[in-house]
């Protein structure tokens, strides 16, 4: 069965690669972050990875792009693994919010006053400031290394001219960074919280390095390709929830229902997903749809899950 289908995605993948490329001149690059809108609008990658290490890649795997919001899954399981679950939750919600990632709507309507989930902005900000450390620098860094662990990537480094070109213009965040330093729900200051936060978001990949860190979640937090266990199966078990009810925005529903797998996208078009038990697959195609999501990488992720029966559900 397996071997089948691997042939079969050896056989098909770059067809439907490009099929699914042409849906992305009726998306959109974001340009929200000046940087950002550099992308090439029609640019489509995925990378595949099994447990035995064999891969497939087709389109423009290769190039790099930065994490975005795919960060937040693994800071959010990062502090979990400095304080334990009652700790994270008592600061950040389990539940979806139906809004946009970066809607300061529902902040208010809450009490005590914290963020839906650990995968909105505002819930990721939280996250960012109880990553354990000395200061700003010291929690990044301790969040870059985790990254390059799970990526098996030695090499990977910020982004930084998405970095400054985020941090000039993130007058949305600072605002709601504000809020919550209001409300008493962030570890540290609004600078240095929105520091991690930036620098997180602006770690450069490429699929094949989400694929890597997504197979790390495919097998309950092992790795499969060293055997060591990089995360408590617990905290991959509360990640992969949230990637299911949160992680493609406010199209995570559709998405459950289309491809039946927990992903997380960022705006910079990445996707990571999974194959539970089976693989990590990393796709990048910067023009977004309506909702922030990658337009052909959601109908290329939903292609093969379809084909390849892959749902949970
Ligand atoms: N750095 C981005 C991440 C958003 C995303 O990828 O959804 C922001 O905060 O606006």
């Amino acid at each position: 069965m397996a071997v089948n289908e691997w042939e079969q995605l050896k056989l098909h993948l770059d067809k439907w690669v490009e099929e699914c490329r042409e849906t992305s001149a009726a998306g959109k690059v974001a340009e929200y972050i000046p940087e950002l809108s550099k992308a090439k609008p029609d640019m489509l990658g995925i990378h595949i990875l099994d447990a035995k290490g064999r891969s497939i890649s087709a389109g423009e795997a290769q190039d790099s792009f930065t994490m975005q919001s795919i960060s937040k899954v693994f800071t959010l399981i990062l502090a979990l693994m400095d304080h334990g679950e009652s700790a994270v939750f008592s600061k950040v919600g389990m539940e979806p919010t139906g809004d946009h990632f970066n809607s300061i709507m529902k902040l208010e309507l809450v009490q005590p006053a914290i963020p839906f989930n650990p995968l909105i902005n505002a819930g990721a900000i939280v996250v960012s400031s109880m990553i354990k450390g000395e200061n700003a620098e010291a929690k990044s860094a301790r969040i870059l290394a985790f990254f390059r662990e799970l990526a098996g990537n030695p090499n990977l480094e910020y982004d930084m001219q998405v970095y400054i070109s985020e941090s000039k213009t993130a007058h949305l965040n600072r605002s709601i960074a504000y809020f919550l330093l209001d409300k008493g729900v962030l570890g540290c200051g609004v600078d240095e919280v929105l520091d991690i936060y930036f620098r997180h978001c602006a770690i450069k990949v490429c699929c094949a390095d989400l694929a890597r860190m997504a197979l790390v979640l495919a097998f309950d937090g092992k790795d499969p390709l060293t055997g060591k266990t990089l995360i408590p199966r617990r905290y991959v078990q509360i990640a992969k929830t949230f990637m299911v009810t949160c992680g493609m925005y406010n199209g995570s529903g559709e998405f459950a229902i289309e491809a039946g797998l927990p992903a997380k996208s960022g705006v910079s078009g990445g996707i990571l997903t999974l194959v539970p038990g089976r693989y990590g697959i990393g796709v990048v195609g910067p023009a977004l749809n309506s909702k922030g999501n990658s337009i052909a990488g959601v109908q290329l992720i939903e292609r093969l899950s379809q084909t390849l029966d892959w749902s949970l559900f």
